[in-house]
C-alpha cells in the first residue's frame, strides 16, 4: 500500500488520473518532467500498440546510433511511425529511424525502437526513457539496450562489443534523473537500488555465445558512462572517466536502464566501440570523435550484433518455452 502522499490510488487501477495529480504540492515540488507521463498515458500509449499489432511483447530492444538493422531482423513486423503514436516524441538523430517495430524475433514476441531519444535533443530524462515504461505496460520483462561508444580503455579496439556489466550515471552526479519527481508506486518504489542492474546471467550466456561465435577476442566486460553530449568529451574529461573506472562513453541507456530497473525489467546492454577516444594530448588528431565515423563502424558491425541479440534471445525463448 502505498503511504506516500504521490499516490491516492495504491492499487494501481487503470482509468484514474490522479496518482500523479493528487500530489500534495506543500510536500514537494513536482517539476514539469516528473508531471508528463502519468501512468494512464504510458498506459494508453501501451494499448495502442498492443491492440494495433496484436501482440504482448517479452522482449524490448533499443537500437543504438546505426544499430537499426537489430529491428530490420524481426519477423512479421508491424511498424508504428513515432508520428503516428499517441504522445511519442519523434526522433531527430541521424541513425535513429524513429519506427516501433514489434513482431517476433528467434520465436520470442519483441518490440524494438529504431530511434532512442536522448537528452541534448532537448527532451528531459524522464521523456527520453518513457518508452521503457511503455514496454513494461506492453508485457516487456528483458530490455536489451545498445548504444554507440567511445571506447576509453586502452584495450578496446574499434568494433569491439562491450557488454556493459554497471554504469556510472553522470547526469546523475549533476543532480538529473529518469525518477526525478514524484514517484508512482505502480511503476516501482521512490528509492530503487542499482547494485544489481545488468542482469549477470545474460553477461555470461553472452560471452558464450561470443565464444560461439568465434569473436571472444571482440568482446569484453565493462562500464559505461552517458555524458550529456551532443559535444563529445575533452581529453581531460575522458582522463577523469578512466580515473573513475569507466571503459565506454556515449550520451544514452544509463536513464533507460534506470527506468527499467525502477519497473524491475531483466537488463542486458551493450556498448559497440565506434571510436577509440584520446586520453593523451599526445594523441593522434585523427583521434577525435564525429558522427559519421561512429555510423559506418556500427554499419559495419550490424551482422555481428544482430547475431548475438537473435542467438541470446533465442536461449532466453527456449528457456521459457
Ligand atoms: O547512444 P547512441 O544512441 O547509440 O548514440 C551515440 O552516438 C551518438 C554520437 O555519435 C550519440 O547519440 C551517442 O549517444
Ligand atoms: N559521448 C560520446 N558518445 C559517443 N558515441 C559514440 N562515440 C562516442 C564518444 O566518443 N563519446
Amino acid at each position: 500500500m502505498c503511504n506516500t502522499d504521490c499516490c491516492s490510488n495504491p492499487k494501481g487501477k487503470a482509468g484514474t488520473k490522479t496518482a500523479i495529480n493528487s500530489t500534495n504540492s506543500s510536500d514537494i515540488i513536482p517539476t514539469p518532467e516528473s508531471l508528463l507521463y502519468p501512468y494512464e498515458v504510458i498506459e494508453e500509449i501501451a494499448d495502442f500498440i498492443t491492440k494495433g499489432s496484436g501482440m504482448r511483447p517479452k522482449i524490448g530492444i533499443i537500437c543504438g546510433s546505426g544499430l537499426g538493422s537489430l529491428a530490420d531482423i524481426i519477423q512479421d513486423p508491424k511498424i508504428f511511425e513515432y508520428e503516428k503514436i499517441p504522445n511519442f516524441p519523434v526522433s531527430t538523430v541521424e541513425g535513429h529511424a524513429g519506427r516501433l517495430v514489434v513482431g517476433t524475433l528467434e520465436g520470442a514476441t519483441v518490440m524494438a525502437m529504431q530511434g532512442r531519444f536522448h537528452f541534448y535533443e532537448g527532451y528531459p530524462l524522464a521523456k527520453c526513457s518513457m518508452p521503457v515504461r511503455v514496454m513494461k505496460l506492453c508485457g516487456v520483462e528483458y530490455l536489451f539496450a545498445t548504444n554507440a561508444a567511445g571506447g576509453i580503455n586502452p584495450r578496446f579496439a574499434v568494433g569491439d562489443i562491450m557488454l556493459m556489466h554497471d554504469h556510472v550515471n553522470m547526469l546523475g552526479f549533476a543532480g538529473n534523473s529518469p525518477l526525478q519527481g514524484p514517484n508512482d508506486p505502480r511503476f516501482g518504489p521512490r528509492f530503487p537500488a542499482l547494485v544489481n542492474s545488468y542482469n549477470k546471467d545474460l553477461i555470461n550466456k553472452a560471452i558464450e555465445i561470443g565464444k560461439a561465435m568465434g569473436i571472444e577476442s571482440n568482446i569484453h566486460v565493462g562500464v559505461y558512462s552517458c555524458l550529456g553530449g551532443p559535444n563529445y568529451e575533452t581529453i581531460a574529461e575522458l582522463k577523469a572517466l578512466r580515473m573513475m573506472g569507466v571503459d565506454a562513453v556515449g550520451m544514452s541507456t544509463v536513464h533507460e536502464v534506470i527506468t527499467a530497473r525502477h519497473c524491475d525489467m531483466k537488463v542486458f546492454a551493450f556498448s559497440l566501440i565506434t571510436n577509440k577516444c584520446a586520453t593523451e594530448y599526445s594523441d593522434k588528431k585523427d583521434d577525435e570523435a564525429n558522427h559519421d565515423e561512429v555510423m559506418a563502424v556500427a554499419k559495419n558491425r550490424q551482422k555481428a550484433c544482430c547475431e548475438l541479440v537473435s542467438r541470446l534471445i533465442r536461449e532466453i525463448h527456449m528457456a521459457s518455452a
